[in-house]
């Protein structure tokens, strides 16, 4: 099949992949970043007869197994082309592809794989081909949470939790790969030898556009608990940890812009991509996020969804316990810290629930109806454990500091969970190296971005202006971009992405808000020191 059009002139264009949990997203955009086709393919419904739910198999015996069947992604591949295919994609005009992935999942290529990979047919469907490449049929995912012995012999392998966060930018996860490849070699070790090479889920999905295993990059490696994010290699310790012969298998880790080179001849083939069309690596989500998001040096992006993230842009980070340091994927000398909170939009809307008639718009007349630093009223609220503080429950203290059962008033409550909640990442971001200087920004998103008066909080408790940026689908735009920003060999993501619409200005902080603000967050870190130890 050759859908070439033939002598096309074309203006570039370039091609953006996202593989996420629930499905496989694909953007065009063009040399102004502008978005000119987009397909994708539903794991669930597009390709039922792989059985998952929300994309995932969960094991049904309690063992917090979850995987995804590897040749489902593949077949989603096949499908995703054809999509764009019939939405219109002049395939010719694509100057370059990257992509990015879920963070943390594995995919491990049987022995000979990498010869199957260079010598695809292009007259067959790619999951005609790879159905037995590879050595482990379903690929472990972030969802698992299997590993806790792995997790444990890690962190002993380099002098506990601590060390292992200073070493890899984050204590041992279950999630993270490390462990999940350690489990793989104690309970499959023929499997874990007959593997060739083990990929990232972002990798992975590189490698079928490169037509050979392409190498993990820096910001998604820095998700598996075995890199040391300072020298950028896998460190020697963690890898004979987690099992025989580990460096071969992973090959080493490149910067996240590289330009890997040229599409695999199956592309062109079948497709009619130029043959010298770029792959720029992939990358995890999360680093492709900040990507789309455009966030800049000291600029800290929000995401209030149903949990609420936080990720900024570091130069010299702090390693924590408790968040993760990911390399950055635009600036090989940077960092990206992101920390997560489980209790975000679904304890708001308890909230909201009990005190503002289920409405948003009476519960920000209650919340604008009271003054910045609630009479000296405090309240932490954690509907389930929250990841940081490791706390559930509610807390609330007057004035006097006393812990005490409910607040006088409706209004006060409101206001003390949104001061408690963006309190707390004030707090966190800063022991993770964020400070607030004259140039900081903050980059809302999510669903919660669309209320402004948490949005004045906000402004307030960071004491910096905040923007609003449409977050659909940052992490597949992000790949985009870094399609073109991998093309140059320059560092020139500012010029290339000032092409895109700016984010938009809603709201700024008040003069006095440091006053207010400043010794809430002293307080906090005493109560929560304090509420850990039993204390309160
Ligand atoms: N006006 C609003 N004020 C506060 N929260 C809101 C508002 N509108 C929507 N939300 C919250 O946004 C949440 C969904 O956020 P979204 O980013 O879409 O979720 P997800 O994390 O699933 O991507 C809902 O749980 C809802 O509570
Ligand atoms: O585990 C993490 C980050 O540490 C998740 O953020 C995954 O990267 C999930 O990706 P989605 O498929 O939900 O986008």
């Amino acid at each position: 099949m050759r859908l070439t059009k033939m002598g096309s002139n074309a203006s570039p264009t370039y091609l953006g992949l996202d593989l996420s949990t629930q499905q496989l997203k694909a953007v065009v955009v063009d040399d102004d970043l502008k978005i000119l086709h987009e397909a994708s393919v539903q794991f669930d419904t597009d390709l039922p007869e792989f059985r998952t739910h929300g994309g995932v198999t969960a094991s049904k015996d309690n063992s917090h197994t979850v995987t995804a069947p590897t040749m489902m992604w593949v077949k989603s591949v096949d499908m995703i082309l054809d999509r764009l295919t019939l939405a219109g994609v002049d395939y010719s005009s694509i100057t370059a592809i990257s992509g990015t992935a879920q963070q943390h999942g594995s995919v491990y290529w049987q022995t000979g794989a990498e010869l199957t990979l260079r010598n695809l047919k292009s007259s067959d469907f790619l999951h005609q081909q790879l159905g037995s490449n590879f050595s482990i049929s379903n690929s472990p995912v972030w969802m698992d949470s299997s590993t806790s012995k792995q997790c444990a012999k890690l962190e002993e392998a380099v002098g506990g939790p601590q060390k292992l966060a200073e070493i890899t930018g984050s204590r041992a996860y279950e999630r993270f790969t490390g462990s999940q490849i350690c489990k793989i070699a104690e309970n499959k070790p023929d499997a874990y030898n007959n593997t060739e090479r083990i990929s990232l889920v972002s990798s992975f999905l590189c490698s079928l556009f490169l037509g050979k295993i392409a190498p993990i990059d820096y910001a998604d490696g820095s998700g598996m608990n075995l890199m040391n994010i300072h020298t950028k290699q896998w460190d020697s310790t963690l890898l004979e940890a987690c099992g025989p012969n580990l460096h071969e298998k992973l090959g080493d880790p490149v910067p996240s812009k590289t330009n890997l080179g040229n599409i695999s001849p199956y592309f062109v083939e079948r497709y009619g991509f130029k043959s010298d069309c770029k792959i720029i690596a992939f990358t995890g989500d999360n680093p492709a996020s900040l990507i789309g998001m455009r966030l800049h040096e000291g600029w800290l992006a929000l995401s209030l969804g149903t949990s609420d993230t936080l990720f900024l842009w570091l130069k010299e980070p702090h390693v924590v316990i408790d968040g993760h340091i990911l390399c950055n994927p635009v600036d090989a000398e940077s960092f990206m810290g992101l920390l997560c909170f489980k209790n975000g939009s679904l304890t708001r809307e308890r909230i909201r629930n009990d005190c503002a008639e289920k409405s948003w718009e009476i519960f920000n007349q209650l919340l604008d109806s009271t003054p910045r630093g609630n009479f000296g009223n405090f309240g932490l609220y954690f509907d389930t454990q929250e990841i940081i503080p490791f706390l559930k429950g509610d807390f609330r203290f007057n004035r006097a500091g006393d812990r005490i059962g409910k607040f006088s008033s409706l209004e006060v409550e409101v206001r003390a969970l949104i001061e408690g909640q963006i309190v707390a990442k004030r707090a966190y971001a800063e022991d993770i190296g964020f400070h607030s200087g004259q140039d900081t920004k903050i980059i809302a998103t999510g669903g919660a971005s669309a209320n402004k008066s948490i949005l004045q909080v906000v402004a307030d408790v960071f004491n910096a202006p905040v923007y609003l940026q449409e977050a659909a689908n940052s992490a597949m735009l992000g790949a985009a971009y870094q399609a073109k920003h991998g093309l140059s060999d320059e560092n020139d993501y500012e010029k290339i992405t000032s092409v895109l619409t700016p984010p938009q200005l809603v709201c700024e902080p008040y003069p006095d808000a440091p006053e207010i603000y400043d010794p809430m967050v002293d307080r906090y870190r005493t109560i929560v020191n304090k509420l850990l130890q039993g204390g309160l």
